[in-house]
């Protein structure tokens, strides 16, 4: 049977107490070895917790979703760059993997990655979602056996992750992702939801259809999913 579980909070706040609690008690059981991670200001509040935690994540590997083509770790707009500020500077880890924003070889970047996902299975993947219901860089009709690839950003997605770019730099319209196939590969799945406008993509989750048209609707087809959000 698979094990599928909402949980409803007031506020990120506590959708962070009970992340921490949950990473408590893996870490404990050790069962634990390899995190998934995201980006995104839906993570912020997760990551601050997890920083002022006792958690040791000394002896786990992390790997990020996805990353902006052409982008350098020390660009801001980076997701390494998101990662390096917002956790790993606060909180180390044992090895860290995010996609190579730089590499010019696209294809065997994405191979590398995959291959170095296969190499260490995902015991928690935590998603956030897209407006348009994607997870990671699957846009909708991303093909459900999709591995790691390179996306073309849709309009609606560009729109919305503009906003963390300054004027005078332009989003880069592809980014490296983690692909649906090798995020269901992930032993257990914390997604987070909050706000409104995240309800379309929750509601597409919650309801009947299956469709590579919502990405976010693949998560019932895994074996174990939670959801947090904050959505009534
Ligand atoms: N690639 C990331 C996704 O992994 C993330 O889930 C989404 C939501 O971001 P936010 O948490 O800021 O709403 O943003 C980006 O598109």
């Amino acid at each position: 049977m698979p094990f599928f579980e909402m949980i409803q909070v007031d506020n990120q706040q506590q959708a962070a107490s009970l992340v921490v609690n949950r990473l408590a008690n893996a870490l404990n059981e050790k069962t634990l070895h390899t995190l998934g991670l995201a980006t995104g200001s839906t993570m912020i509040p997760i990551y601050n917790s997890i920083i002022n935690s006792s958690l040791d994540f000394s002896q786990v590997t992390a790997f990020n979703l996805d990353e902006y083509v052409g982008l350098a770790s020390t660009n801001k707009n980076s997701y390494a760059f998101f990662m390096s500020e917002h956790l790993f500077s606060k909180k180390p880890f044992k090895e860290t993997y995010i996609q190579n924003g730089l590499s010019e070889d696209l294809e065997s970047e994405c191979t590398r990655y995959e291959n170095k996902l296969t190499e260490h299975a995902l015991d928690i993947q935590f998603l956030g979602v897209g407006e348009n219901g994607h997870i990671a860089f699957n846009e909708p009709g991303t093909s459900f056996d999709s591995t790691t690839h390179v996306a073309n950003l849709t309009d609606s997605t560009l729109g919305v992750n503009s906003q963390y770019f300054d004027d005078h730099e332009e989003i880069p319209t592809r980014a490296f992702t983690m692909g649906i196939a090798s995020i269901m590969n992930a032993k257990q799945i914390i997604l987070l939801a909050f706000g409104e406008k995240k309800r379309q993509a929750l509601e597409a989750l919650l309801g009947d259809e299956i469709t590579e048209q919502l990405p976010i609707t693949v998560l019932k087809r895994h074996p174990h999913v939670t959801v947090i959000t904050d959505i009534k």
